[in-house]
């Protein structure tokens, strides 16, 4: 269902199980600041109003969103975290080189998703231009950090790691 049709931060609150108990890593990407700042206060807003605590919500700057995959990898290596999520904005330009951006983080984040035990929520916003990144990171159809932060507690519950 397109997002047009589906708001990324309408959700059902009483589907949502409490997160006072979970612990989160969160890798944001510093290209597209005023868009992927966004998306990190969106999902931080999100975790904090279903309990999460803020000594349980860690976040790490990477400068593209290429580096993403390597942000993730690194938090299920090195932390005791139960989730990542990982925020990006890719936003198409003169040449393929958005393809091949999109489909390198997709594919990694699919591998860490393939091989770890703790799932890594996948908060990329891939769009054809600016305002579609707006209107997507806290405008008129939501915010893909509020869906992240829905997701991961819901895949820390569903699958207790
Ligand atoms: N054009 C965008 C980029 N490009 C940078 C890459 O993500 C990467 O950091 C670089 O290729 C060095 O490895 N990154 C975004 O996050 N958004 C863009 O629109
Ligand atoms: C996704 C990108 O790297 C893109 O914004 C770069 O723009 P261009 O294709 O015009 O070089």
């Amino acid at each position: 269902m397109a997002t047009a049709f589906h708001n990324l931060s309408d959700y059902d609150p009483t589907t949502v199980p409490n997160a006072s108990n979970m612990k989160f890593g969160i890798v944001v990407s510093e290209w597209n600041e005023n868009i992927t700042g966004g998306l990190l206060e969106g999902a931080i807003e999100t975790l904090k109003k279903h309990g999460a605590k803020d000594e349980n919500i860690i976040t790490k700057l990477v400068p593209g969103s290429f580096e993403l995959t390597f942000g993730a990898s690194q938090f299920l290596k090195n932390t005791d975290v139960d989730a990542v999520i990982i925020l990006g904005c890719v936003i198409k330009g003169e040449t393929p080189h958005f393809d091949y951006v999109c489909a390198g983080v997709t594919q990694g984040i699919t591998d860490l998703n393939r091989t770890s035990n703790k799932p890594v929520i996948y908060g990329l916003l891939t769009t054809n231009n600016m305002q579609q990144a707006i209107d997507r990171s806290g405008g008129k159809l939501g915010n893909k950090g509020d869906e992240c932060a829905i997701t991961a507690i819901k895949m820390i519950n569903f699958f207790g790691v």
